[in-house]
Order: structure tokens, then C-alpha cells, then sequence
């Protein structure tokens, strides 16, 4: 099997299983000269901070082809499109690349990878001046070399969570499991069945349709908006790659008492253990009880109605744990892949320590803790610290280290204590919500990071605000003192296929 990487600049094939091994630091570098230049002039400040870097590229495209393709059959608010068409409108929003073939999605996602970090190095240049810190091999305007995208191994029904909402269907059915389509805004949010979107297994579809029975044939109301009342809200399914399937049904318990809410719970574990619902074969079931859109398990704790307490998954010669309450990569597959990429980039070694901020379950530091002399990781959910230590103790892994808390709490900290002249990595792979400025700040004035590995799901916005500080002159009012990092290498990592989003795993050395 072989993979075109014509969007990159290179026009010979090259076999599939290449992009899977570990890449190599050098042979990466080695490539720069491949891809061509172009130049682009800088963006102004709001343009790199309010995220326009990447507003209006393909999504937008697709999407406004589509919408020009249905201006002629524009329909009055609430009249929507027969049955079909809600299916293909759901489809357009939530994978709007779906029309595309995976080869066509895959030269997008490069280019806007491309023009996200041409615009950024254009502005780090502007800061730098010409002579500055960017002195990386150049390649396309890019002072970075940047690799081709590496596509996702599985490319329809990879999610292995899903979020369903219920609300109201296309016919009016206030008990309609699905996804959302339409504005809360303009008042035409309905909620359509989702069992034709390319990239849901038929396992989570399943499970929302049986889920709709159970709602039908509850005497109790959905919950539709917080302040109309009701109880029945989002289902949750999360699968692994042995077919175990995980549900948490959230409800609101508006002023039901424990008595009343015990009944409700019966009724749930009866339906999927003994009624309809057992065809759905579930691992294990939670119970949330949730008044707010999302609750923590610190929150309100998820309440295990029956099965095993956690799923597992098997990735990079670990058996990994994973809680209700912790983030996982929603595509396995290409999480191993991104996961690679993150260690080969990283360069650790036996004299290295390596920093997990934002660890989550703690995967990329565990799987790394062989070649590394300690691993240090930070996280904010309690549970997925919980399962990091877990899968950790499991496999016999002793060098790891797993600290709860927030990382802008916690990182000045720990560096301090760390004070003892020894190379520490800092992988750092944060919400969209990006880095807080402490962190980076940390970071930056440690003198024992001299390479950090910034993976990204949103490159623009704040990640590029992050980017440039940790990038820009020193800067004694913003408290970054140290040497500035040097953005030198970029690897796109496409987990999500169909849709215009993809991993961006950025190397900076200093
Ligand atoms: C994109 S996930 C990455 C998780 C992990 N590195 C992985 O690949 O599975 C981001 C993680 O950051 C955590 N997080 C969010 N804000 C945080 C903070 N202020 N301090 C520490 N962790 C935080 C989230 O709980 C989540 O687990």
C-alpha cells in the first residue's frame, strides 16, 4: 500500500508502513529541500491572535460551495429539508470533507497546516528581526521544515468516544437522540440521528438508538433547556479496539429524591442488562447526575450502574487505562502514530528527563519512560492521573512520576526542585484553550529545557500566541527572560479524517 505525497511537494509514492516507523531526526531534516517555497507577508497582531490564521480556509470553502450549490432551495425557518437532506446537512457540518477523497482531504489539511505556519513564521521573523532566532533550514517559506501529513490508518467509524445530545428531531420529537444542526441563536437547532456520519462506528450509533427506545418509553421529560426542567440529557459511548463499549447516560435530577432517582437508575440497568438495550452488549454503564453542561467526576461523580469501571486500550506495547472523566485521542490508531512522532521528535535519552504537561492518561510519557531517565507528568483530571499511575504500576514502569493539579500551579515547582543541571524534554500537548502564560513562562526561563515538543490540535489562536512567546527576544516586562525557542521542525498528524481539523506536532530547540 503506498501513499501519494504529491501535496507536499515530493512526486514519487512511498510505502504506507514508512510514515508509521518512527521517524528519524535527521532523515526528517534531510527532506527540506523538497518542498517549494513561498512567500507570504506577515499578519498583523489580531490577525495571529484572534486565530484568523486558518479562519476561511477549507471548512469555510467546502462550506459555502455547498451553501451557493443550495441557495436556490433556501427554506423558511422550521420548514427544513425532507429527511434525507437533514442526514446530508448534519453530514456537511460535522465532517465537511466528507464529499472529498481522503487524498484531497489530506493535500487541505497540508496546505492550511502550511499557511497557518507560514503566517506564523512570517510574524516570529517581523519580531526577530531578519537575522533573528529562526534560523532552521528553510524550506517553502517556511523556516521550519515541515513534513507531509501523516495520514490516519483507520479513515471512517475511528471515533472511540461520542457525545450524543437529545433534543428535538427534525419531526418535532422532543425525544430524538443525535447531533446538533442549525443556531441556538436564530431558534432552529434540531437534533438529527447520526448513523450516517462517516466517522461514528456502528457500535456508538447503536448504542444512541437504543438509548432513544429507553427515552420513549420513559414516562419522564428530556431535557431540553436547563431553565424548561426535564431529565434525560447527552449519552456518552466510548469504545475500544476489542469492541468493549463504555456508556455514561447524564441526567438531570431536577428535585427528584434518592429514592426516586433510584428507580430511574433500575429502570436504566434493566433496559440495558435485561430489556432492549442488552443487545447493545455494554462493558459498563454510568450514571451522571448533571445540572451543568459538563461536570467533572469532582463535580458530580459518575456512578457505575454495572461492568467493569474503566476500558483499556492497547497501544504501544501498553495496556493503558482509561477513566469515564479522562481525555484519550479520540482516533486510537492515529494516536500511536501521533504518539511516535512526539518520541522520535523528542530526541530523549537515558541522561534526559522528560516533562508530560497536560499528560492526560499519561501516554506519551509511558510509552517514552524506557528511553528516558525519569518522567515527570502533570494533569489537571484526578481520574486520568489515577489511570497514568495505574498503567503505569501495570507495566512495570518505575521511573514515573504523576502530579495532579493545574500545570501553571505546578510547573514552577517541580522545575525548581530540578534545579541539578540535567537536560529535561518538555512535551506539551494542552486543551485548545492553549498554554497559560505561567507555564510558558516556566518553560521558557528553564535552562535545563533546551527542546520542547508542542503538539496542537488548534496551531492558530492561542497556540500561536504561546508559540511567539516562547519564540520572540527577550523579554525582561513579560518576565521571559531566558534564550529564545527556535521553531525547527513541524509534522502534521491527521487524526481526524473528514473533517478540516489535524494534529500539529511542532519542534523547538535552544
Ligand atoms: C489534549 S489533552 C492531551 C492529553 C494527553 N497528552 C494525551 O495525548 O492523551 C489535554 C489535557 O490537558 C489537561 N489540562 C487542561 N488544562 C490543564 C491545566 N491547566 N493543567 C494541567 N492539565 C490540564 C486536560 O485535562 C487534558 O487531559
Amino acid at each position: 500500500m503506498s501513499v501519494l505525497l504529491w501535496w507536499a511537494g515530493i512526486k514519487r509514492r512511498v510505502p504506507m508502513h514508512s510514515t508509521r516507523c518512527f521517524l528519524s531526526r535527521v532523515d526528517l531534516f534531510s527532506k527540506s529541500e523538497l518542498l517549494p517555497w513561498c512567500a507570504r507577508k506577515p499578519p498583523c497582531w489580531s490577525q495571529l491572535f484572534l486565530g484568523s490564521a486558518c479562519k476561511g480556509n477549507f471548512t469555510h470553502v467546502i462550506a459555502k460551495k455547498h451553501q451557493r450549490g443550495q441557495k436556490s432551495q433556501k427554506k423558511p425557518r422550521h420548514l427544513g429539508p425532507p429527511d434525507g437532506s437533514w442526514q446530508e446537512r448534519l453530514a456537511d457540518v460535522v465532517t465537511p470533507l466528507w464529499r472529498l477523497s481522503y487524498e484531497e482531504q489530506l493535500k487541505m489539511k497540508f496546505e492550511a497546516q502550511k499557511k497557518i505556519l507560514q503566517r506564523l513564521e512570517s510574524y516570529l521573523k517581523m519580531l526577530n528581526g531578519v537575522n533573528g532566532t529562526i534560523a532552521a533550514p528553510r524550506s517553502e517559506g517556511l523556516c521550519c521544515f515541515l513534513h507531509p501529513i501523516i495520514p490516519s490508518p483507520v479513515i471512517d467509524g475511528y471515533r472511540n468516544k461520542s457525545t450524543f445530545s437529545v433534543n428535538r428531531g427534525p419531526d418535532g420529537n422532543p425525544k430524538t437522540v443525535g447531533y446538533y444542526l442549525g443556531s441556538w441563536r436564530e431558534g432552529n437547532v434540531v437534533c438529527v440521528r447520526s448513523n450516517h456520519l462517516k466517522n461514528i462506528p456502528e457500535k456508538h450509533n447503536q448504542v444512541a438508538q437504543y438509548y432513544e427506545i429507553l427515552l420513549q418509553q420513559s414516562p419522564m421529560e428530556p431535557c431540553l433547556l436547563f431553565h424548561e426542567g426535564g431529565y434525560w440529557r447527552e449519552l456518552i459511548v466510548r469504545t475500544n479496539s476489542q469492541g468493549h463499549t463504555m456508556a455514561i447516560i447524564t441526567f438531570h435530577p431536577q428535585e427528584l429524591t434518592q429514592e426516586e432517582l433510584c428507580v430511574q437508575k433500575e429502570t436504566i440497568k434493566e433496559f440495558f442488562t435485561k430489556g432492549p438495550g442488552a443487545v447493545c452488549d455494554l462493558t459498563s454503564l454510568y450514571f451522571q447526575e448533571s445540572t451543568m453542561t459538563r461536570c467533572s467526576h469532582q463535580q458530580s461523580p459518575y456512578q457505575l450502574l454495572f461492568g467493569e469501571p474503566h476500558i483499556f486500550e492497547d497501544l504501544l506495547g501498553l495496556k493503558i487505562r482509561i477513566s469515564p472523566d479522562a481525555f484519550f485521542q479520540i482516533n486510537t490508531a492515529g494516536a500511536e502514530m501521533l504518539y511516535r512522532t512526539v518520541g522520535e521528535l523528542s530526541g530523549v535519552n537515558s541522561n534526559t528527563i522528560l516533562l508530560d504537561i497536560c499528560c492526560g492518561t499519561g501516554v506519551i510519557g509511558l510509552s517514552l519512560a524506557p528511553y528516558t531517565s525519569q518522567v515527570l507528568g502533570i494533569e489537571l483530571v484526578e481520574q486520568a492521573v489515577e489511570d497514568a499511575r495505574w498503567t503505569a504500576a501495570f507495566n512495570g514502569i518505575t521511573n514515573c512520576e504523576f502530579h495532579t493539579g493545574r500545570a501553571e500551579k505546578i510547573l514552577p515547582q517541580l522545575l525548581k526542585s530540578k534545579e541539578d543541571g540535567q537536560l529535561i524534554v518538555a512535551v506539551v500537548n494542552p486543551a485548545r484553550a492553549g498554554l497559560h502564560y505561567q507555564v510558558v513562562q516556566a518553560i521558557r526561563n528553564c535552562r535545563a529545557i533546551r527542546t520542547l515538543v508542542f503538539v496542537s490540535c488548534k496551531p492558530q489562536g492561542e497556540t500561536a500566541r504561546n508559540i511567539i512567546e516562547l519564540c520572540c527576544p527577550p523579554n525582561s516586562a513579560k518576565k521571559l527572560l531566558g534564550e529564545p525557542f527556535v521553531l525547527r521542525q513541524a509534522v502534521p498528524v491527521d487524526l481526524f479524517p473528514h473533517t478540516p481539523h489535524c494534529e500539529l506536532v511542532l519542534l523547538f530547540t535552544r
